[in-house]
């Protein structure tokens, strides 16, 4: 066979014209594929020892239609390569039923056909369950059909153990496509939550994911009675990043400062893209106290490491912040909106400073001020 054929047989490199999203489905085909090609390949010798002329010759027409399925698939025709692979094992299913008996377990391909069906996403659920139901009919039926043929051909004490390997080796794809399928499904389904709960910027979890988890723990430190403080901090004149350096090295800020922020909490901390450059950390278990030791070693890190021009490193990013402990009395809503105030206390203050919110009398105690330091992107 010419080399250049052969490289087209590859399976586990993915060709151009199949995409990302199909590269499972392209891969569990070729398994198949290159597995049934070459059990057809072992079995024509097979059939000629045992003097079954007829299904060597079939065999030999079998080996181009795998090939031709490999082909299909990897030029991106998953499902008629589907519909190739199953036609062929529902001819030599049936051949072998008629002419070698039951007893010789050819039919059991049947069911590996019938989960590849199933399993291949392309097809719609219907017409995969429908095509599915027919083949495991064909598969009762060859019982009536040629239940009483016997086995005539040569070494008939190795039926039970053609019996066996026929029915080990029809399983092993099943086996593997059962397996793979719901390696795909439980990757998707983790794929689809990131998605639903994370911020395609950043990373962190987004403001809907983070509302639920607020309900959560505002009701566990009710319970409990634990202390959770949240702070929202805030980007300090970040229009001007965007305005002297553009959108894209914005970008590059906000995912630094995720960084930092994720990096410097608990991982039972939430850390969170609140909105387009506020984020917001809810710290369970945490005295507001330890979380304004926390809050400030971050917003100095931040300070002193992401600069806004890295070329030049002129000009660093700070961050104001607003800090409360949730008040059960006083109810989630009523906190977050504490924690903005303080934030907004931060900012006229001067920024690059955290603000504490005191629940108690509803007074702002800015701690730690610090003189104003506004950030001038340098553009040079
Ligand atoms: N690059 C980038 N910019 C964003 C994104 N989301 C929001 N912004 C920008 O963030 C800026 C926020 O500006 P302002 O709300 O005026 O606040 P500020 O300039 O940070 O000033 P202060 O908050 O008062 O310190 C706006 O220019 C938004 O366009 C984003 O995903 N990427």
């Amino acid at each position: 066979m010419p080399a250049g054929f052969l490289q087209q047989l590859k399976f586990h490199t993915r060709p151009d014209c199949v995409d990302e999203s199909n590269f499972k489905r392209f891969y569990v085909l070729s398994l198949v594929g290159v597995f049934g090609l070459i059990v057809h390949i072992l079995l024509i010798p097979g059939f000629l020892v045992i003097g079954a002329t007829h299904m060597a010759i079939i065999n030999l027409i079998s080996v181009p239609i795998w090939l031709i399925g490999l082909l299909l698939n990897r030029r991106g025709k998953h499902t008629l390569a589907v519909y190739l692979f199953t036609f062929e094992v529902i001819c030599h299913s049936v051949f072998s039923a008629a002419t070698l008996g039951l007893d010789s377990g050819f039919q059991f391909y049947l069911w590996s056909i019938s989960a590849l069906i199933i399993l291949h996403t392309k097809l719609k659920p219907f017409s995969s369950f429908i095509y599915s139901c027919i083949i495991t009919f064909l598969f009762a039926s060859l019982y009536v059909w040629f239940g009483q043929i016997e086995y005539t051909y040569a070494y008939p004490n190795l039926l039970p153990l053609i019996h066996f390997l026929n029915i080990t080796i029809a399983n092993l794809p099943l086996a593997a496509g059962l397996s793979m399928t719901l390696q795909l499904t439980v990757k998707q389904e983790l794929k689809l939550r990131k998605l639903a709960n994370n911020d395609s910027l950043t990373n962190l979890y987004n403001r809907r994911y983070t509302q639920n988890a607020l309900k959560q723990q505002t009701a566990l430190a009710n319970r409990e009675h634990s202390p959770l403080s949240i702070a929202l901090g805030d980007i300090d004149f970040f229009k001007k990043v965007n305005d002297q350096l553009g959108h894209d090295q914005g970008d590059l800020v906000l995912i630094g400062v995720a960084k930092l922020l994720k990096g410097s909490m608990r991982s039972s901390d939430i850390v969170c893209r609140w909105g387009g450059e506020e984020f917001l950390i809810v710290m369970p278990s945490t005295q507001i106290d330890s979380a304004f030791e926390k809050i400030e070693k971050v917003r100095k890190q931040i300070n002193q490491t992401i600069l806004v021009n890295q070329t030049t490193n002129k000009a660093s990013v700070s961050m104001s912040f607003g800090l409360v402990e949730y008040d059960c009395e006083l109810g989630l809503e009523s906190t977050l909106k504490l924690a903005d105030n303080a934030l907004y206390q931060s900012k006229a203050s001067g920024r690059n400073q955290t603000t504490i919110a005191k629940v108690s009398n509803n007074q702002y105690q800015a701690l730690e001020p610090r003189p104003n330091l506004p950030m001038h992107a340098d553009t040079n």
